[in-house]
Parts: structure tokens; C-alpha cells; sequence
């Protein structure tokens, strides 16, 4: 939506790389790529309307959440971090990543934070059910969205390669 840079949303269920993927991306990126890592900017600035114990996460106020990452998307150059993507409008996105782990290993990570194990298994089984795929397939025009496997550093370095190579074209047509 701008020519500054394209507007990446990184997406998949907790654990799956994310965060490592779009850190990766900005220190390779041919232009300036801004890292939004969404749950935390959630957390640090307070566009949320209440801590839920049971599950351990914030209930999102989504109509301050967009109002507020509006201008910055719309000035482009950024990569949307967040596990869900339906809440962003469609308008958002040049391309969105949903990467995927396999079950065994993504239980794995997420033991290693500490997450209870009701939260482990219910982002397992998400995992297994292939739930935020579905989802952004369901929210964006399937040719702007991409499954990448994320399960080793060699996914990391080749993925991170993939889309580098995608913002060269984006860029290319967007000159
Ligand atoms: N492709 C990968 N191969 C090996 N380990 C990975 C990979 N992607 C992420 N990890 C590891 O998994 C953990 C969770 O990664 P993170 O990027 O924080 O996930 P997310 O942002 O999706 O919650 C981290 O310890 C990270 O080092």
C-alpha cells in the first residue's frame, strides 16, 4: 500500500519463529524493514482491556490495536509479528508468512517458556490443526500467502533468503 516498503505480516502459532524470522529479516533486508512485534507493543502500551489468568494473555482491545498501527502501516516498511492475522484488514498486507512447526518440537519450545501446560497443549493442538493457516487463508488472497516450514536453522536461513528475495521484486515493481 505504500512505496516506502512493503508491509510483511509473520504469523503461526506461538513458538513456530516469528520473532526470529522477522529479526533476521530486518538485519537482511535490502530496504528498511521495521519489526512490529504486536503482542508485546499489546502489552507495552496498553491497547488491551484485560489480563486473562487462566490463560495466561491479554485481551486485545482490536479497535485501538488498528487505529493505532494504522499510520504505521499505511507509511509501509514494516513486518507485522503476531500469532493470529485475521484482525488485520485485508488492505494491510503485501504478503503474509505463516510459518509451521512440527507438534514435537514446538512443544519443546514453548516448555522451554515456562508456558502452562493447558497453554502448551491448546497451541499444540492449534498447531496440529493447522488453525492460523486456515485462518489467513481464509482472510487473504491465497497468492499473497506462503507456508514455510520453520524447524531448523537451515528453514530460518533459506526462508529469511525467500522473502529477501521477494522484497528485491516488490520493490522492483513498486520503483
Ligand atoms: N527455524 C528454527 N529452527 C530452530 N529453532 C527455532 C527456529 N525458529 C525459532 N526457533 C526457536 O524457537 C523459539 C521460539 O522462537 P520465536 O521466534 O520466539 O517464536 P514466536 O515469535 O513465533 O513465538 C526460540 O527459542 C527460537 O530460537
Amino acid at each position: 500500500m505504500s512505496t516506502a516498503g512493503p508491509v510483511i505480516v509473520i504469523t503461526g502459532t506461538p513458538g513456530t519463529g516469528k520473532s526470529t524470522h522477522a529479526q533476521l529479516l530486518v538485519d537482511e533486508s535490502p530496504s528498511p524493514l521495521q519489526h512490529i512485534n504486536v503482542g508485546e507493543w499489546v502489552k507495552e502500551k496498553g491497547w488491551y482491556e484485560e489480563y486473562d489468568e487462566e490463560w495466561q494473555s491479554y485481551t486485545v482491545d482490536e479497535d485501538k490495536l488498528l487505529d493505532e498501527l494504522e499510520p504505521i502501516v499505511a507509511a509501509g516498511g514494516v513486518i507485522l509479528d503476531w500469532h493470529t492475522c485475521e484482525v488485520f484488514p485485508e488492505r494491510w498486507a503485501d504478503l503474509v508468512v505463516v510459518l509451521r512447526c512440527d507438534h514435537t518440537k514446538l512443544w519443546e519450545r514453548l516448555e522451554k517458556r515456562n508456558y502452562s501446560l493447558k497453554k502448551i497443549q491448546e497451541n499444540n493442538e492449534a498447531e496440529i490443526m493447522q488453525v492460523v493457516l486456515e485462518d489467513a487463508k481464509a482472510s487473504y488472497p491465497a497468492e499473497i500467502v506462503v507456508e514455510l516450514k520453520s524447524e531448523s536453522m537451515e528453514d530460518l536461513q533459506a526462508n529469511v533468503a525467500r522473502i529477501v528475495e521477494w522484497i528485491v521484486s516488490w520493490k522492483n515493481e513498486h520503483a
